[in-house]
């Protein structure tokens, strides 16, 4: 049994594995330009994030129908739970569905669908965060929150996404405002491409509450004071860092240094389908390549339910919280 987690960076979209991807090409009559699963996987080699993202972006073409997401979501949480997540944090991207046509309902509504009997069939307790797209102009922001208000009551909150450089948090000050007057969480990824003011931004003009990436953190010293006194949780995706080379090799990404001092860590997976490896996947591969002991993967499995939205629900934040503590490590 793998450690017990809670995964709060995961595009559901990044979830989607070349098998699936074919299958509802299939079924929608979508034409990949690919021969096969294989060919499509060999496409899986990325310089930066935007190299990432057009790939990303043209893959969603095979999702359609409130049946799709559903399965996108659930074929996740089977995967996620085999990797001992327990509680998933999952990210969607409307405005990429609804630029093809699609729905924000068919979007929402489907995907809730599987979150809804996540905990019964997976054991997975679930959130819904809403993400805009930072590349597209704050005004669809603003349109796409309020096309969202109908299903307001499966969304826990709202995140900032896709294209940082050149897009900073400012941009995306007054959909915050409207988002947070409506009770929703607010996070946004900031300092993965784009320079540490960023998460400063993110902090002051959004009111994010975690940052998702934050690994450009560490250029700058005075906010990695204000992080760690604040006790800003960090959203890292270490094998995501490595595909989309913000970090040369895993042996040289900063976790330890981050968590020596002292800010708030959780590892993710991101977009596991393109980034090879979910929640454990990741897990594992920075205990190998950092010699990250077992009380430091403690430490992180802690911090991911410290950090997860589960105000409304302490008496779970607690049972997960003594499921971390009563974890036994397999010697190894
Ligand atoms: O890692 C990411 N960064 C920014 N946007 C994204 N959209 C999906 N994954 C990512
Ligand atoms: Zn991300």
């Amino acid at each position: 049994m793998p450690l017990p987690k809670a995964e709060l960076h995961l595009h559901i979209e990044g979830t989607l594995e070349p098998e699936l991807a074919f299958e509802l090409a299939a079924r929608n009559g979508v034409e990949l330009p690919y021969a096969d699963t294989e060919a499509l996987r060999k496409a899986y080699l990325f310089d930066d994030l935007q190299s990432f993202l057009n790939l990303y972006y043209s893959l969603m073409a095979v999702l359609r129908t409130e049946d799709d997401f559903a399965a996108l979501a659930d074929a996740y949480l089977a995967r996620a739970a085999a990797q001992g997540v327990r509680h998933a944090e999952i990210f969607f991207d409307p405005q990429a569905h609804t630029a093809r046509g699609i729905s924000i309902g068919t979007v929402v509504e489907g995907l809730w669908r599987a979150l809804a009997a996540s905990e019964e069939r997976h054991g997975v307790s679930t959130r819904l965060i809403m993400c805009f797209l930072r590349d597209e102009p704050a005004e669809s922001a603003l349109l796409t929150l309020e096309a969202a208000r109908p299903h307001l009551d499966r969304i826990t909150g709202i995140g900032l996404d896709s294209a940082e450089v050149g897009h900073p948090p400012a941009k995306f000050r007054e959909v915050y405002e409207a988002a947070a007057a409506l009770g929703l969480r607010r996070v946004a990824h900031a300092g993965e491409e784009g320079p540490p003011a960023y998460i400063t931004e993110a902090l002051d003009l959004l009111g994010v509450e975690r940052i998702d990436h934050g690994l450009r953190a560490l250029e700058d010293p005075d906010l990695v004071a204000r992080l760690v006194r604040d006790r800003v949780p960090l959203t890292l995706c270490p094998l995501s860092n490595v595909r989309l080379r913000a970090v040369d090799v895993l042996a040289e990404h900063p976790l330890p240094a981050m968590m020596d001092a002292g800010l708030l860590c959780t590892v993710n997976s991101d977009d596991p389908a393109y980034f090879g490896g979910y929640a454990e996947d990741n897990f594992r591969a920075v205990r190998e390549a950092l010699g990250l002991s077992p009380e430091r993967l403690r430490e992180l499995a802690r911090n991911s339910f410290e950090a997860a939205f589960l105000d409304d629900d302490e008496p779970r934040r607690a049972r997960y919280l003594a499921e971390v503590e009563a974890y036994d490590f397999p010697e190894s």
